[in-house]
Order: structure tokens, then sequence, then C-alpha cells
């Protein structure tokens, strides 16, 4: 099964480490096509090195999502590309996690809470040591529905 990862890059990397440890467990039930967003050697200004520039970037991520059966998104860290992403998933269909961890601080969109469905788009609020027991319930309720 192919994997869409998303979290914050260039809107800003202060929860890298988090982000690794969901590719980590994200790993063991299928492909990840997005394992880059979890590098630590990954700063905010992102893949801006790449030859084919932002364009190759965003057309290569649309096609990952299109690929993708599930889409699994850490929404703490405000992002624009997440956002961005998270609508087209929806467009497409996809299965969709995004995990948002309160002891931020913060208060999540009302355009990704208020997205929920129980079904197709979960939210799920979470700590970080809850990562792997949140990620198995969300691919067994995967494997009933
Ligand atoms: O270099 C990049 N590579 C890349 O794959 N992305 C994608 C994957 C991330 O889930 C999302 C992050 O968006 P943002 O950079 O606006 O925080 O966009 C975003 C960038 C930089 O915007």
């Amino acid at each position: 099964m192919n994997v869409y990862f998303c979290g914050s890059i260039r809107g800003g990397r202060d929860d890298v480490d988090v982000y690794r440890r969901i590719v980590h467990a994200l790993q063991t039930y299928g492909t990840v096509l997005t394992e880059h967003v979890s590098s630590s050697v990954l700063s905010d200004t992102g893949e801006a090195g790449t030859p084919s520039g932002d364009r190759g970037i965003h057309d290569r991520d649309v096609q990952w999502l299109r690929e993708s059966e599930v889409v699994v998104a850490e929404v703490t860290q405000p992002s624009l590309g997440v956002g961005y992403e998270l609508g087209r998933a929806v467009d497409m269909k996809k299965k969709i996690l995004c995990l948002f961890r309160p002891s931020s601080g913060r208060t999540l969109s009302a355009m990704i809470r208020g997205a929920e469905d129980g079904e197709r788009f979960v939210v799920k609020d979470y700590s970080e040591d809850q990562v792997e027991d949140v990620l198995q319930q969300f691919f067994s309720s995967l494997k009933r529905s």
C-alpha cells in the first residue's frame, strides 16, 4: 500500500522529530512515498535545489497523491502545502488521517477539524507517545471498511 505523508516544510520544521516517528511507524504498513518530509537534513527551504524547481516538486507530489491509497498528515505546525495537499486528497476521495497535538497550545484550523466526516476524513488528537497506537487503530479500521 502506498502512503502519502504530509508535514510542514516551509511552514517550519519544529516537528521534524515527530514526523520521523510517524513515518517510521507508517513504514510497517506500506511504502511511504514522501519519506523526505521526515528527514532532519531537509530545512525550511525545502528541496530548493531540485533542477525542476517548485513546479517539479508540486507535480511530483500531486502524482504521488494520486498513487497513494492513504494520506496521513501531521497538522500541528500550520503549513500551506499540507493544507493544499489535504484539499487535493479530499477531491481525489482518499482515506485521510490528520494528526494534531493539543499540547502545542494551538487551535487546529476549522477547515481541517471541520472536514471530519467520520469515514474518509478522520482527525485525531494525540500525544507523541501515542503515535504507534493511533496508527494501528486507523489501519485496522481501514481493513474493516
Ligand atoms: O520542498 C518541498 N517538498 C515537498 O514535498 N513539499 C510538500 C510535502 C509536504 O507535505 C508539504 C509541505 O508544504 P510547506 O513547505 O508549505 O510547509 O509540501 C513541500 C516543499 C517545500 O514547500
